[in-house]
């Protein structure tokens, strides 16, 4: 149960009754007593008649600090669900590689792209932006949009190709998972490992949000380095649900994504069917409002891996598959800085979304919540000339960003936009040309202006 009020400080306790607090611990949960066998895992009879399954979601001889797997006891193990899969409709959800159109290169932008009239559950309902990478070889991601009008009945679903990062901007959304309960609302973020059946239902309405899909190794926290034990994300603000399982015996349709491509297959019960569970490898939720920003206490203005809550490391240190990073409130005190971003062109690319407020390099309109803007590979992006010109003459008083949450996918690989993504008439034709207002300041004769 989630009691943390939408858009307001996180003041409640950390541990909800319904969760168990922490960032990759050994948890054990069980919804019956004694369902979890005591000291080993592959008991000869699992209690109460249940099957053991183990889900690894590293290979078994991954180092310690990335191992990751957990033991499932279940009323049936999932080969049991496992008919004959037929190809399902992918409708407008894409993986890497996905090169549909070509466009020049140029920053990109679009308004929020409104919630469709028409019934759409999770899976129906995924609309891809970007694509990087490649999901058959683990590594890149995808950027897509969520639009969900109906919860699913009879329908789960799991993503063979991806973790899940689920970032709600609209309306909240219940998640039963095969490992117990999450309620996420705008605020929020949920994560879902690779391979975790669930079933998304709406909890007031209809949804939209974002939807990062990573290829690569699990996400974990960054290294905090000289800035200790403490601050940004810390671990405790994570929670994990506690078991919960469902005993439905009823027709009903699993969906996996494996391979770029959905298939489907007809099953006579739900698979969330886990009555206990153990071990490390377990979807969590996490209030962004948690994150306790550290910056610049003097002067200039950090980059923005100081607000990394999660990163997804690639094989080279430092270069993630991906990073989500956010911009939430903070205090602005630097003194003599240029306060906003500075001007950029990065190697990394960056997809970024507005949960709520006004983003600060972008005060001039045109980035609301709700839509998206793309600084590829190696694009010039920034300030716009409103925040330069404000900036260069603000007086540099602490200021606080108040109400604001942006957010961004920050990946090592180039991102492809899909057909829709170009084709969409919220796709503004003329972000591109939005650093051309940016006046000449230079004179020679003039050192300070
Ligand atoms: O708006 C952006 O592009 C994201 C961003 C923010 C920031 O504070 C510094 C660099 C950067 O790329
Ligand atoms: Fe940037």
């Amino acid at each position: 149960m989630n009691v943390v009020q939408q858009f307001t400080p996180a003041q409640t306790r950390t541990a909800e009754p319904n969760y168990l607090s922490g960032f990759g611990n050994q948890f054990e949960t069980e919804a019956l007593p004694g369902a979890l066998p005591v000291g080993r895992n592959s008991p000869q009879r699992c209690a109460y008649g249940l099957y053991a399954e183990q889900l690894s979601g590293s290979p078994f001889t991954a180092p310690r600090a990335s191992n990751e797997r957990s033991w499932l006891y279940r009323i049936r193990p999932t080969v049991a669900n496992i008919g004959r899969f037929r190809k399902a409709e992918a409708r407008l959800w894409r993986s890497a590689p996905c090169q549909e159109v070509e466009l020049p290169p140029a920053p990109m932008r679009w308004s929020p792209v409104p919630i469709p009239a028409e019934g759409l559950s999770f899976v129906e309902g995924v609309r891809t932006l970007t694509t990087a990478g490649d999901a058959a070889s683990q590594a890149g991601m995808a950027a897509s949009l969520y639009f969900v009008t109906r919860s699913m009945q009879d329908e789960y679903f799991y993503n063979a190709d991806a973790e899940m990062l689920l970032v709600p901007q609209q309306g909240g959304l219940h998640l039963a998972t095969e490992f117990g309960r999450i309620d996420i609302a705008p605020g929020e973020i949920a994560v879902i490992p690779r391979g975790v059946k669930l079933r998304v239902a709406l909890t007031d309405g209809p949804a939209r949000g974002y939807l990062c899909e990573n290829y690569g190794g699990a996400f974990t926290l960054p290294e905090r380095g000289p800035i200790g034990a403490n601050c940004l994300a810390n671990p405790r603000d994570f929670l994990t649900p506690v078991a919960a399982y469902e005993d439905r015996e009823a027709p009903s349709r699993l969906t996996v994504k494996w391979g770029g491509a959905l298939w489907e297959t007809e099953i006579a019960h739900s698979p969330l069917d886990v009555v206990a569970w153990h071990g490390n490898y377990a979807p969590y939720k996490y209030d962004l409002r948690r994150y306790s920003p550290v910056g610049p206490i003097l002067f200039d203005h950090a980059d923005p891996s100081i607000f990394t809550v999660l990163t997804a490391p690639s094989e080279t240190p430092g270069t993630a598959n991906i990073d989500f990073v956010i911009f939430p409130d903070r205090w602005m005190v630097a003194e003599n800085t240029f306060r906003p971003p500075w001007y950029h062109m990065n190697i990394m690319s960056e997809f970024m979304g507005l949960i709520y407020g006004v983003y600060d390099a972008k005060p001039g309109g045109g980035f609301e919540p709700g839509g998206v803007s793309l600084h590829n590979t190696m694009l010039p992006h920034g300030p716009d000339a409103a925040a330069f010109e404000g900036a260069s003459q603000a007086e540099l008083r602490p200021h606080k960003q108040e109400g604001t949450m942006a957010f961004m996918f920050e990946t090592r690989f180039l991102q492809r936009v899909t057909a829709w993504g170009a084709g969409l008439p919220e796709l503004q034709q003329d972000y591109g040309e939005y650093g051309r207002p940016l006046r000449r300041h230079f004179d020679p004769s003039r050192r300070e202006w």
